[in-house]
């Protein structure tokens, strides 16, 4: 087994790139280990539509990094606090769902320190019937990555609200994620030690049951590359949200002018088709309007620029932009 220093990373964009990059570029004939620690971010999961799983206001307001892995599964939060284990190994058509065999040693060391964590359900680890820790996989030809977060001191309070969605009314085939209870690991050791402290156990419980270990840093040339790769998929809209599987909104509110209601379809993160329903009289016909919104990414910032120089009183009579625009992205 080699350890991958990461270097003390913590954007998350980065680190994912490099996860990346060792799986489809680093040595096959071996298994390697990274950790990784991310600032304040949201990773969410390959098949996820990120607007249903994130609270845009609160993660826009606090600067928390939204990002798209390539494994399957749900959507986590990390900070400091949490601690990323990453399995980089051969895929031997087995074990894809043989999430046991990754998360065992990490349990081991875990029950090593006093804390009574198991594996439960498919793929938490769980202390006193509480998560404090979710895995997923993902494998291309012969390597596959089986990771996890351990959350060791994770600020809870900021899981629970830069988790909970206020998008309302989206219908999607997207995976959903499965909300937990959670936990810190730190809570149940009897004796407080750091998170650096709790890093070097781990890898030192994690080397005992895999001999030999070595430290593998990369050169300049492959950090160039995992530059390269950040820049063209994990920096991007188009990856952390745009891929989004397609979804549909509805929404509808009563104005002084009359009712509207909104149909939006989303497709690869543009707007496909709008329709708008109501009561309220306007000079232009709306179709000429529903036609603007057509091909506009779906993100707020993009909307209001498509709208600002568009009289929306040509199409409903006395009506606000911004209510317009909050109809058509939501306020809530
Ligand atoms: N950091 C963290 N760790 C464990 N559980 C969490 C975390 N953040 C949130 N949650 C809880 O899990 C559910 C989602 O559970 P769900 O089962 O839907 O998703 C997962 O567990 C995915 C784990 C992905 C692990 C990757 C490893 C390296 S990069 S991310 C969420 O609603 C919260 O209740």
């Amino acid at each position: 087994m080699i350890f991958i220093d990461n270097e003390g990373h913590t954007n998350p964009k980065l680190n994912l790139a490099l996860e990346e990059y060792a799986l489809r570029h680093f040595d096959a004939s071996t298994d390697y280990l990274l950790f990784y620690i991310n600032e304040p971010s949201i990773i969410i999961g390959r098949n996820q539509n990120t607007l249903e799983e994130i609270n845009q206001e609160y993660i826009d307001a606090k600067n928390i990094h939204v990002v798209r892995r390539v494994s399957g599964g749900g959507a986590v939060y990390h900070d400091l606090g949490n601690l990323n284990f990453s399995f980089i190994t051969n895929h031997d058509g087995k074990s894809i769902s043989n999430f046991k065999k990754f998360t065992a040693p990490v349990i081991k060391v875990l029950n090593d320190m006093g804390v009574s964590a198991e594996l439960k359900g498919r793929n938490d680890i769980l202390v006193n019937e509480k998560k404090i820790s979710g895995t997923a996989q993902f494998s291309t030809g012969k390597r596959m990555i089986s990771h996890g977060t351990l959350l060791f001191d994770t600020d809870m309070s900021e899981v629970a609200k830069a988790l909970q969605v206020k998008m309302s009314k989206i219908q999607s085939k997207g995976h959903k994620s499965v909300r937990s209870r959670v936990a810190n690991i730190s809570e149940f050791l009897k004796t407080p030690i750091s998170m650096a402290n709790f890093k070097e156990q781990l890898l030192i419980g994690l080397y005992e049951a895999s001999e030999p270990f070595e430290t593998y840093k990369l050169t300049e040339d492959e950090w160039k590359a995992v530059h390269q790769l950040k820049a063209e998929k994990y920096d991007l809209w188009d990856w952390n949200f745009g891929r989004s599987p397609k979804f549909n909104i509805q929404r509808n509110k009563r104005f002084p002018i009359g009712e509207i209601d909104l149909r939006i379809f989303v497709e690869k993160g543009h707007i496909s088709e709008v329709k708008v329903f109501g009561d309220f009289f306007g000079r232009q016909p709306v179709s000429d309007l529903e036609n603007i919104l057509i091909g506009v990414p779906y993100d707020k910032r993009e909307i209001r620029k498509t709208l600002e120089n568009v009289s929306i009183e040509d199409y409903f009579g006395t009506l606000e932009t911004s209510d317009f625009i909050d109809l058509v992205y939501g306020s809530d």
